[in-house]
């Protein structure tokens, strides 16, 4: 299939009435590569531009951060950077979560312990506190304006801060998402917070566009709805198949149930531009009509990526990929500090960065600045060594001193217990040529390469044996997979 270098081409009468669709509530429901994220760029400016004179911002949001980037380049490419001047915007869902807090706090409508209006959002404790396994988690909870720190014996045992720690990290302004979440569930349920946050979209929003909409969660779909009580115009966009946050209580079958209960005027986008063959076509169309399938057997090499349900899984497919995350089951130290050995390794290899990163500086308190003159001849040192077959453990011994003397905070007995089993499989794929990247089916979501090699575990395999069912969220997440490649969609069998 031919494309235009810039990206930009004719869209199809389907993708144009979606896109200007004039009414308040629109729902686009559309297959892969049929123009989701298209179709949001076009609607982005077609409102951008449409009321020069009016002060209230066009919004766009998505799931995830590489989902979101994805839109923000299109937009710019398509209408110019001028579209994104402030205050439209396209952030992620629970950036405009923490909008609506911050309007809250600012308002006097809720109070922060410590009187905080402004506060410093983190993915994850995991990052910045120590955690261990336990039922007990620390929340936030609202009681009437105030918001209250508390605990609660959860079901499941999981990893949480000390109720220590979290009380003092809360009081100096610093909180997750999941806690941002907590303070609007509760508020969400006073009449003082639902009128603010109405009277928010209603002064200061007026238009939402929300892409992958299926990953919406019950609080997600009650913004929605305060959104749609105001003048503001309201643009779901998405396909069922492709929910996959349901760890954070996404319910593909609510999402449908509130579309259908709410006056939204839907629209179908069913000719996709991903397909460059006609098997792809063929595949994606079975797929989606839960027949069974079966696909060629392949090797990591013969493909630009390969995906697979989760990193151990990649990590234990072979060792011609090379998994851009380390696999759970470490500590969060020893894991930020492979994650930076990866990301070196990925670096040279792949030229690609190793994808938690950013997360991996967080954890060892660094920035990427200070990263370059002082650990990285380290690390490249460690990639050096290992490739040229030094043991694990020696290397790991070498590395350790400098970390101790380089990161404030950092313990030699901390780094004590060696990630072995996380450098043999490092220094495996080093001693390996022509690596091909791993990627989670979450990762690349939104994403298209021309041959993609799927792992698939026996259960896998045998669920498209019988076909894929879509209210089934291991399902979902293979059929995201399986529909990436332009080209070519190749299977590698799991032990
Ligand atoms: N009308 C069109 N003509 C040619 N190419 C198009 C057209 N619409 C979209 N494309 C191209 O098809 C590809 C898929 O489009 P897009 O990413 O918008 O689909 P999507 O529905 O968001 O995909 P996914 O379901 O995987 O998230 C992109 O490379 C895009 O540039």
């Amino acid at each position: 299939m031919t494309r235009s270098s810039t990206g930009l081409h004719a869209l199809t009468s389907q993708q144009l009435t979606a896109s200007g669709s004039p009414h308040d509530r629109v729902y686009v429901e559309a297959a892969p590569g049929s123009g989701k994220t298209t179709v949001s760029a076009m609607r982005f400016g077609m409102h951008r531009f449409a009321a020069p004179a009016d002060p209230r911002a066009v919004v766009a949001v998505s799931f995830t951060r590489s989902a979101t980037e994805e839109l923000r380049t299109r937009v710019i490419r398509q209408w110019g950077s001028a579209s994104l001047r402030w205050p439209h915007r396209i952030v992620t869902l629970d950036t405009l979560l923490c909008d609506l807090l911050f309007h809250l706090l600012n308002k006097g409508v809720l109070h922060w312990p410590g009187g905080h209006t402004e506060l410093e959002v983190l993915d994850t404790w995991r990052t910045t506190l120590p955690t261990r396994p336990t039922r007990i988690k620390p929340v936030l909870q609202v009681n009437g304006g105030r918001i209250v720190m508390r605990t609660v014996d959860e079901t499941q045992t999981a990893n949480h801060p000390s109720t220590m720690d979290f009380k003092a990290s809360i009081s100096s302004g610093t909180c997750t998402h999941d806690n941002v979440r907590e303070v609007l569930q509760g508020a969400l349920t006073a009449e003082a917070a639902r009128r603010a946050l109405s009277s928010f979209f209603e002064t200061s929003v007026r238009s939402l566009t929300v892409d992958e909409v299926f990953d919406a969660n019950d609080l997600d779909r009650e913004i929605f709805s305060l959104a749609a009580s105001a003048p503001t115009s309201l643009a779901l966009i998405g396909d069922p198949w492709q929910a996959l946050y349901q760890f954070r209580g996404a319910r593909p079958g609510a999402m449908k149930a509130y579309i259908s209960e709410n006056g939204f005027i839907t629209h179908h986008l069913d000719e996709s531009f991903r397909w460059g063959t006609d098997r792809q076509a063929w595949l994606t169309r079975r797929l989606r009509r839960s027949l069974p399938v079966k696909l060629e057997t392949g090797s990591a090499r013969e493909a630009d990526i390969v995906l697979a349900l989760n990193w151990k899984a990649l990590w234990e497919s072979d060792s011609h990929v090379l998994p851009l995350a380390i696999a759970p089951g470490i500590s969060q130290v020893h894991k930020a500090i492979c994650t930076l050995i990866l990301n070196e390794i990925a670096l040279n290899s792949l030229g690609m960065q190793a994808v938690f990163l950013h997360d991996a500086l967080i954890t060892l308190g660094l920035d990427r600045e200070s990263l370059e003159p002082t650990l990285r001849p380290y690390l490249q040192s460690v990639v050096a060594d290992l490739k040229d077959g030094q043991r694990p453990a020696s290397v790991w011994e070498s590395l350790v001193p400098h970390i101790a003397e380089l990161i404030p905070g950092i313990t030699p007995t901390q780094l004590a217990r060696r990630p072995l089993s996380v450098l043999s499989r490092l220094q495996l794929r080093l001693t390996t040529n022509n690596l091909t990247p791993g990627l989670t089916c979450h990762q690349s979501k939104g994403r298209e390469w021309d041959t993609v090699c799927v792992a698939l575990s026996p259960s896998d395999a045998s669920a498209l044996r019988f076909g894929l069912d879509s209210d089934r969220a291991n399902h979902r997440a293979l059929y995201v997979a399986l529909t990436r490649a332009r080209l070519n969609t190749l299977a590698l069998p799991l032990a």
